[in-house]
C-alpha cells in the first residue's frame, strides 16, 4: 500500500488524482490534503479520504474544517500547513499538483524528509530547477514526471539510453488559438483562450498553453527532469495530442508515447512505475478513429513565449525565475480582465529585458526575485 499526500487536492490534476486514489483502494491511501480557498470541494474529499494530516489557505477555513470534522485528524492553513502536509511523515510519496512558484518551499521540505515526489508543479521546476534537482540527488529521492509530455519521455527513455539519446522532442497542441494570426490575436476574450482544443485544466495552464509559455515552462522543465542540454529539446506541432512526446535516438529511431488526452494515466503512472495498473473508466486510444495525425515545425515569431523561454532557459541563472513570475503575474491580471493576451508576452518580455542577471541563485534570492518581479510587472498597468 502506497501512502499519498497531496497538496492541490481541489484542483485539475489534485482531483484526478483522487480519481485514481479512489479507483485503487488496494493499492493507494491517501494520508494527507491540502488545498486553498475551496473549502466546500476540500471538506467533501476529507470526509471521502479522511487523511490524518490536513491543511488549507486560511485559518478561517481550517475553522470551519475543525468544526465539521467527524474523526481525529490535524487541520492547518497557511504557508506552514502546506509545507507540513508535503513533507508529512507518514507518506511514502508527495503528489505537488499546486499551481504557480508556491509548490517550491513545500517541494524542498518534501524532499528534505526523504520523501519521492510525484510533480505536476512545473513553475518549481522552472524557478528554482537547479536547486530542486540538486538536494534530490543529495537526497536520493526521485522526481517523477506527472506532466504528460514528460511521463510519455520517461518511458520512452530506458536505463543507460541517456548517452544515446539525439533530441526530446515535446508536442504541442498549439493551444485556444492555433489557427489564429498574430493580428488576430489582439481583442481575443479570456473566455475564447479558456477553450482548449484537447484537454480540460486549470485556467493558468490553459492559458499558458494558448500564448505557448506552457511548452516554453516544459522545455525548461524537461532540462531539469532529464538532465539534458536545450541543444538537445526541440519543440513539435501536433494538433491532435495523441502523441504525448518522443525521444529521438543518436540512430535516427525515434521512440513515441501515444495515448488519448487523459492526465489519469500519467498520474496513475507516476504513482504505479514501474509497474502499470489497469486504468478504471478510462478510453482506449481508437487509432482508426483517429485517423491521421499530425505535425508542423514550430513557429517562433508567431509563438513568441516559446522563443523567450527558451532563451530564458539558456541564460540559466535567476532569468527563468523572473520569466516564470512575470508569467505568473501577467496571466493573472489577464484572467481578471486587466490586460489583453498579447500584453502577457509583451510583459514577460519587458520584465526580461529589465531584470539583473545573477548567477547561482540560491533560495532566498529566487523568492526575492519572483516578489520583485512580481511587483514591476503589477506596476505596469499602473
Ligand atoms: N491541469 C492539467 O491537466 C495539468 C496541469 N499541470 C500542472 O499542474 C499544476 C496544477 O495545475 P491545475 O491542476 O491545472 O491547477 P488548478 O488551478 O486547477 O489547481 C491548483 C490547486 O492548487 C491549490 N492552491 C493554489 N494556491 C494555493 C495556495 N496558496 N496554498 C495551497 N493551495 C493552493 C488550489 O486550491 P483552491 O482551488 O482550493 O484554492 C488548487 O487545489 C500546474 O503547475 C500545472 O502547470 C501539468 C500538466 C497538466
Ligand atoms: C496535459 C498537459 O500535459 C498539458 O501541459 C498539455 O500539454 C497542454 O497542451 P499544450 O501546451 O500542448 O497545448
Ligand atoms: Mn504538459
Amino acid at each position: 500500500m502506497k501512502k499519498i499526500s497531496l497538496i492541490g487536492s481541489t484542483g485539475s490534476i489534485g482531483e484526478q488524482t483522487l480519481d485514481i486514489i479512489r479507483s485503487h483502494p488496494d493499492q493507494f491511501q491517501l494520508v494527507g490534503l491540502s488545498f486553498g480557498n475551496n473549502i466546500e470541494t476540500g471538506m467533501k474529499q476529507i470526509v471521502e479520504f479522511q487523511p490524518a494530516m490536513i491543511s488549507c489557505s486560511s485559518k478561517e477555513g481550517a475553522d470551519k474544517i475543525k468544526q465539521q470534522l467527524q474523526y481525529t485528524a490535524t487541520v492547518l492553513y497557511g504557508k506552514e500547513g502546506l509545507i507540513e502536509v508535503a513533507s508529512y511523515g507518514a507518506a511514502d510519496i508527495l503528489v505537488n499538483a499546486v499551481m504557480g512558484r508556491i509548490g517550491l518551499e513545500p517541494t524542498l521540505r518534501a524532499i528534505e524528509s526523504g520523501k519521492d515526489i510525484a510533480i505536476a508543479n512545473k513553475e518549481t521546476l522552472v524557478t528554482a530547477g537547479h536547486i530542486v534537482t540538486e538536494l534530490s540527488k543529495k537526497m536520493g529521492v526521485r522526481l517523477i514526471p506527472v506532466d504528460s509530455e514528460h511521463s510519455a519521455i520517461q518511458q520512452c527513455l530506458h536505463e543507460n539510453s541517456h548517452k544515446d539519446v539525439s533530441q526530446l522532442i515535446l508536442t504541442a497542441s498549439g493551444g485556444s488559438f492555433r489557427d489564429r494570426t498574430r493580428e488576430e490575436l489582439k481583442d481575443v476574450t479570456v473566455d475564447d483562450a479558456l477553450k482548449h482544443p484537447n484537454w480540460q485544466m486549470g485556467a493558468k495552464i490553459t492559458i499558458d498553453s494558448a500564448t505557448m509559455m506552457n511548452k516554453g515552462l516544459e522545455v525548461i522543465e524537461a532540462k531539469w527532469l532529464f538532465d539534458m542540454p536545450y541543444e538537445k529539446i526541440d519543440v513539435l506541432l501536433h494538433k491532435e495530442s495523441i502523441i504525448h512526446s518522443m525521444v529521438e535516438y543518436i540512430d535516427g529511431s525515434i521512440l513515441a508515447h501515444l495515448g488519448t488526452p487523459d492526465m489519469r494515466v500519467p498520474i496513475q503512472y507516476a504513482l504505479s512505475e514501474p509497474n502499470r495498473l489497469d486504468l478504471k473508466g478510462g478510453e482506449r486510444l481508437k487509432l482508426w478513429e483517429v485517423g491521421a495525425l499530425h505535425f508542423e515545425k514550430m513557429d517562433y515569431h508567431r509563438f513568441k513565449c516559446l522563443q523567450l523561454a527558451f532563451d530564458a532557459g539558456k541564460q540559466g541563472g535567476i532569468t527563468p525565475t523572473v520569466l516564470n513570475a512575470a508569467n505568473e503575474m501577467a496571466v493573472s491580471l489577464f484572467l481578471e480582465g486587466k490586460i489583453s493576451f498579447l500584453q502577457i508576452e509583451d510583459f514577460v518580455d519587458r520584465a526580461l529585458d529589465e531584470h539583473k542577471a545573477l548567477s547561482s541563485p540560491t533560495l532566498e534570492d529566487i523568492v526575492g526575485v519572483d516578489e520583485e518581479t512580481r511587483r514591476i510587472v503589477l506596476s505596469y498597468i499602473n
